[in-house]
């Protein structure tokens, strides 16, 4: 990796140098605890190193030296070829994995176990089947001690905003993909995380529905911006909808390779976006870097002139 890749370029020195900074904890502070200014990023990864296997099986090291941090109500996605480690990632900023070097910071504390500042809506969304889209969605409030009406109540007002009031009754299997996802989406939300995790939240869905969904999120996200790390493999989708988008090599040990921050003004409309000039340049850019990586993540495929 001589060249430093565009995107890092990019972001310039100094601003660089400013984020550095943040990431000190200023002496005087007990070990562990948040910094002040370390807070204002609500995820950080440092150095963040995962490997898989190991007593008896090989250890397979799926990301290496990860370095990144994500603000508060801001926006980022990650996009990087098949198999690369973009879950890897996520899972260790939902606590689910244990870093082998470095470490994930949650608002500025180390994280240790589950990231209870965390949503995470998965690609399969984990709806029950047995119960209803407003039982879907109050259950996460009822489990944390909420009164069953209040719960109810709140669960009600949630499917009215992902647009599903008239179809609170219904069990998952009566529901599309696209509605199923929306009350997944419903179900995260309504219990006000300060960080939620997306990880291919629309891949199972057609195309038009993904550009529905993408509209939908921008516009809870405006309301009350989280922090929201979102994984994809669609560099469309990234650019549509994030404030950054950082790229990933391909694995094994796979690495942040690019960091390019999205001007485009919001509100977005995600449908019209991808017409806009700037939009286009940017994809130019990023897919510039991406393109060799996704190349790599499929050696047997690349074209070859035939003997
Ligand atoms: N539990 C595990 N044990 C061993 N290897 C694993 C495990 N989980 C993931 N891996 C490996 O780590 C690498 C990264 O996987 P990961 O699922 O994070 O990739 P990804 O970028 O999200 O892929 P995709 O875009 O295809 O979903 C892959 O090579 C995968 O096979």
């Amino acid at each position: 990796m001589g060249r430093r890749p565009p995107g890092l370029r990019r972001r310039g020195l100094k601003r660089a140098a400013a984020e550095a900074a943040q990431g000190g904890v200023p002496q005087g502070l007990p070990p562990g605890a948040p910094s002040p200014r370390a807070a204002h990023r609500a995820i950080a990864f440092e150095g963040v190193t995962i490997e898989f296997g190991g007593t008896g099986q090989a250890l397979f090291r799926a990301v290496e030296g990860a370095d990144l941090a994500v603000a508060e109500g801001e926006f980022v996605a990650i996009v990087g070829p098949t198999g690369c480690g973009k879950s890897t990632l996520l899972n260790a900023a939902a606590g689910l994995l244990t870093p082998a070097a470095g470490q994930v910071r949650i608002f500025g504390a180390p994280l240790a176990g589950l990231n209870r500042d965390a949503g995470y809506l998965f690609q399969l969304e984990a709806l029950m089947p047995w119960k209803t889209a407003l039982e879907n969605v109050a259950i996460g409030l009822e489990i944390a001690g909420t009164p069953k009406r209040a719960a109810r109540d709140r669960a009600r007002d949630w499917l009215r905003r992902v647009g599903l009031a008239p179809f609170a009754d219904r069990y998952p299997h009566m529901l599309s993909g696209g509605q199923r996802k929306r009350v997944a989406m419903a179900q995260v939300l309504i219990r006000d995380p300060r960080i939620v995790l997306m990880d291919e939240p629309f891949g199972p869905l057609d195309a038009q529905t993904r550009l529905i969904m993408g509209d939908l999120l921008l516009r809870l996200w405006q309301e009350n911006r989280k922090a929201v790390l979102f994984v994809t493999h669609d560099l469309e989708e990234a650019i549509s909808l994030a404030d950054r988008v950082v790229i990933m090599s391909a694995g094994p040990a796979a690495r942040i390779i690019g960091d390019f921050p999205i001007g485009l003004a919001r509100p977005r409309d995600i449908s019209e976006i991808k017409l806009m000039p700037e939009f286009q340049a940017l994809h130019r850019d990023i897919w510039h870097l991406l393109k060799s990586e996704v190349l790599k993540a499929y050696p047997d495929l690349t074209m070859r002139e035939t003997p």
